[in-house]
């Protein structure tokens, strides 16, 4: 039986988007200021057994990078696609964010890199991180990193790196090194700062905290983002092995996807919506129509309404409250 101490019963808005968006791969959603929905998405490149080598080596480089647009702006309503971008720049997406500035944060797993874009679709990166390529684990490389966060009111800059590394790296605003925490997990009891994948990131702006998905450790850790001090950390037996993403809505709720159930696992993939506060789950969700088979990113706007990502569905969900809809068809 739901644990239904909210009223918050979010379901699938099964009509949206009412148009075929023509979708790779989704590894990363953001929302701008504007509350369009920013999909980046892998176009015709996947990200399979055969993508990397034993040293992380990406092995498809003679692909050339993905010719059709990766980043997709929707209207939130319309679903209308008010712009496309992303062309020829990247090999395997993966983080997407969006800053105070309307600046678009994204990484790429195959060129180990982060990139700063302008949202205007220019094509040139406005400041670029690690070297392309090439993984490594120091100040100008990192190993498939996941995700970015920039503060709005310090405008510095977290990365979560990554796959192959187990640490958070802070840059200045202006892109210079600052410091970095994490270490890989201890076999066994994994203690606060370890990390196994740093996948998702998530600015708790109401309360300075800055979120991380420990996908393998199947949890959420929190810190302090100015010292990497650890916080807490979010845990459930709902969430099962994996946590591959999160993300905080102004306004006190915390959103998570949880990944798909290991052979022999009972737990369900779904979303769920926590308290911040107390770390309690409020509701969980899953789609009316389809399954989620790897979540990969979740959204969500303070109105409720929150967008989910799958990289193997290639699929983007919309949901809101019943409430809000209600009021809407009024
Ligand atoms: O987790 C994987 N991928 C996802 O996170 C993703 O970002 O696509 C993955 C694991 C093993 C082989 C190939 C892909």
């Amino acid at each position: 039986e739901k644990e239904r101490t909210g009223d918050l019963n979010i379901e699938e808005v099964v009509d949206w988007p009412g148009i075929n968006l023509k979708l790779g791969q989704v590894s990363g959603l953001a929302l701008d200021s504007n509350s369009n929905l920013v999909i980046f998405h892998r176009g015709d490149h996947v990200w399979d057994a055969n993508s990397f080598d034993s040293g992380y080596i990406y092995q498809q480089k003679g692909l050339g990078p993905i010719k059709e647009s990766t980043i997709l702006v929707l209207d939130p309503n319309s679903s209308a696609v008010l712009h496309s971008t992303g062309r020829n720049l990247f090999y395997l997406p993966h983080g997407l964010s969006i800053d105070h500035n309307g600046n678009y944060w994204v990484t790429d797993v195959a060129l180990h890199q982060v990139f700063k874009l302008a949202s205007n679709g220019a094509e040139s990166p406005l400041l670029s991180f690690g070297r392309a390529l090439q993984p490594g684990s120091d100040k100008n490389h990192f190993c498939q990193p996941t995700d970015v966060a920039v503060d709005p009111v310090t405008g510095n800059i977290y990365v979560s790196d990554g796959y192959c590394n187990s640490r958070i790296v802070q840059f200045s605003p202006d892109g210079m090194f600052v410091m970095q925490w994490g270490e890989e997990s201890s076999v066994g009891q994994t203690k606060p700062g370890q990390f196994s994948i740093p996948h998702s990131l998530t600015l708790v702006s109401d309360f300075g905290q800055l979120c991380v998905a420990d996908r393998e450790n199947g949890r959420i850790q929190c810190f302090k983002p100015e010292t990497g001090e650890f916080i807490k950390e979010i845990r459930h037996p709902l969430f099962g092995r994996e946590v591959f993403a999160v993300s905080y809505a102004p306004g006190g709720l915390l959103f998570a996807v949880n990944g798909k159930p290991y052979p022999g696992d009972t737990v369900p993939v779904q979303a769920f919506v926590m308290n911040f506060s107390t770390g309690e789950i409020i509701d969980t969700f899953i789609p009316l129509r389809k399954n989620f088979e790897m979540p990969h990113d979740i959204v969500a706007s303070d109105d409720r309404t929150v967008y989910v990502g799958d990289a193997h569905t290639n699929t983007v969900w919309k949901f809101a409250s019943p409430e809000k809809m209600e009021h809407r068809s009024v």
